[in-house]
């Protein structure tokens, strides 16, 4: 019957736009549910923007006005000229911790420029901060609307939740993961991934944010499956919380003990070095439980490079030498951290092979300039007094220029409490030095 068929027809449709329904609900919800507090923020204004885009549109004129008839208006009997249309460019929206990113079509006659013109009327009607528009081809706008600075912003790690607590577990990662370090000013994500970096250098003075920084590495390193971690500290700063789980440790202020774990990542070295034969290879790009990559992080490198004792201190430096020179094809990555990357500290044939640069705040232009040394160029420096804690110029795995990053914030305890949940999961292989006694700290 075709009344039947009709009705099952439209039953038909009803259920499919039911079901549509559901399921944008549905993706709405979990996008909601698995977002922080910021990006809730934000995604609320991303609605706004919405909703509210075809009548502001109109009035930053980023629409057009189209009188031409559509068919059903050129075939109605009206005596009256058809009322033109609005064009409208259509948006998508993505929203993130700092703000929207709106992503327009471009209208004939309403092109970059015409929403370069709009961009302060968009950053009021939108509520931002800013606004950043760019043409990333022809065709289309991009407008990133910041809320709130990401340079400003204290921005937690992924690997805490909303309470500080830990949420992650021991070997969740792989050394070829990408480690969060922190957002640019752009609110763009600066990620490394150990497994293609190589070697890096932390600089800057007391209290700008290194062990914050480091923190972050340290952890991701240790819950990282294939790798092996070995941190020496003459501040026992950055190591006490990974004190207990690191592969070898070290806070001994004078170089001998440090120069004998160097020694023993050389002799690793040498014990690689077969692979390549056996693999017809001239690196170790694949990293396993078996064959893990090394992670080798000296914090206050300076202690052991300016060590009064001259003998020793030749023998820590000629043992980082090789290792800085030859480390990095056989799978070893080499941190180094220092509050004044000088010459005395680190000698320029170190420096040079440490390829990722993170400065964080420092005293003077000349210690800028030994990490970055075309920094007189760059519009950004980290010799500034005004430079927060936590924000950096970095320059990580392929970037061209270096940028200003804000780190992600892991603090040191929350560092103790993703170690205490790799000790509970059977990591622990040290006790805490004789003289620290945890339940007194406490
Ligand atoms: N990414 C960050 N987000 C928010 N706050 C930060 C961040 N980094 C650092 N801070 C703040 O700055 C303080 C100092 O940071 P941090 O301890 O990392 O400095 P440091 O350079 O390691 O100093 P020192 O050389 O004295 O150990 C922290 O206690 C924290 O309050």
């Amino acid at each position: 019957m075709p009344t039947n068929a009709l009705s099952t027809g439209l039953l038909l449709i009803v259920c499919l736009c039911v079901l549509g329904l559901l399921a944008w609900a549905g993706f709405c919800f979990v996008r909601w549910y698995r977002a922080d507090d910021e990006t809730r923020i934000s995604l609320r204004q991303a609605r706004r923007i919405r909703w509210g885009w075809k009548r502001l549109a109109l009035m930053l004129e980023l629409a057009v006005k189209d009188a031409t008839p559509t068919v059903l208006q050129h075939f109605s009997p009206q005596e009256t000229p058809a009322k033109p249309r609005v064009l409208a460019p259509r948006l998508h929206t993505e929203a993130d911790p700092f703000g929207v990113t709106v992503t327009a079509d471009a209208l004939p006659q309403v092109g970059l420029s015409a929403w370069q013109d709009a961009n302060e009327g968009l950053r009021d009607a939108w509520g931002m901060r800013r606004i950043r528009i760019s043409q990333p081809k022809p065709g289309v706008i991009v407008a990133r609307g910041f809320r709130r600075e990401p340079l400003e912003a204290v921005i937690r790690s992924p690997l805490l939740g909303p309470d500080g607590s830990p949420v992650c577990r021991p070997g969740q990662f792989v050394s070829t993961d990408d480690v969060l370090l922190g957002w640019d000013e752009d609110g763009t994500p600066i990620v490394l991934n150990l497994a293609l970096s190589a070697h890096a250098l932390i600089a800057g003075t007391t209290r700008s944010g290194k062990s914050i920084t480091v923190n972050t590495l340290l952890a991701y390193a240790s819950l990282m499956r294939d790798v092996r971690l070995i941190v020496i500290d003459p501040n026992l700063g950055a190591v006490a919380p990974w004190w207990r789980t690191a592969y070898k440790v070290s806070d001994s202020i004078h170089p001998d003990e440090p120069t004998e774990i160097l020694r023993w990542v050389r002799e690793e070295m040498q014990r690689r070095e077969r692979l390549f034969w056996s693999g017809r290879t001239d690196r170790i790009t694949n990293f396993s439980p078996e064959l893990p990559l090394i992670v080798l992080a000296i914090d206050e490198v300076a202690n052991y490079t300016r060590h009064p004792d001259r003998k020793a201190r030749e023998r820590f430096e000629a043992e980082l030498m090789a290792i800085a020179s030859q480390g990095a094809k056989f799978g070893i990555r080499l941190w180094l951290l220092t509050q004044k990357p000088s010459a005395d500290v680190l000698t320029t044939a170190v420096r040079t092979n440490l390829s990722a640069r993170i400065c964080h705040r420092v005293d003077t232009t000349e210690d800028f300039l030994h990490l970055f040394p075309d920094g007189r160029e760059l519009d950004i420096t980290a010799a500034d007094r005004e430079m927060p804690p936590g924000v950096s110029i970095a320059s990580v795995g392929d970037m061209r220029t270096p940028v200003r990053l804000r780190s992600v914030y892991l603090p040191t305890e929350a560092c103790w409490q993703i170690n205490d949940l790799m000790c509970a999961d059977g990591l622990q292989i040290r006790e805490l030095p004789d003289h620290i006694d945890l339940g007194k700290a406490a």
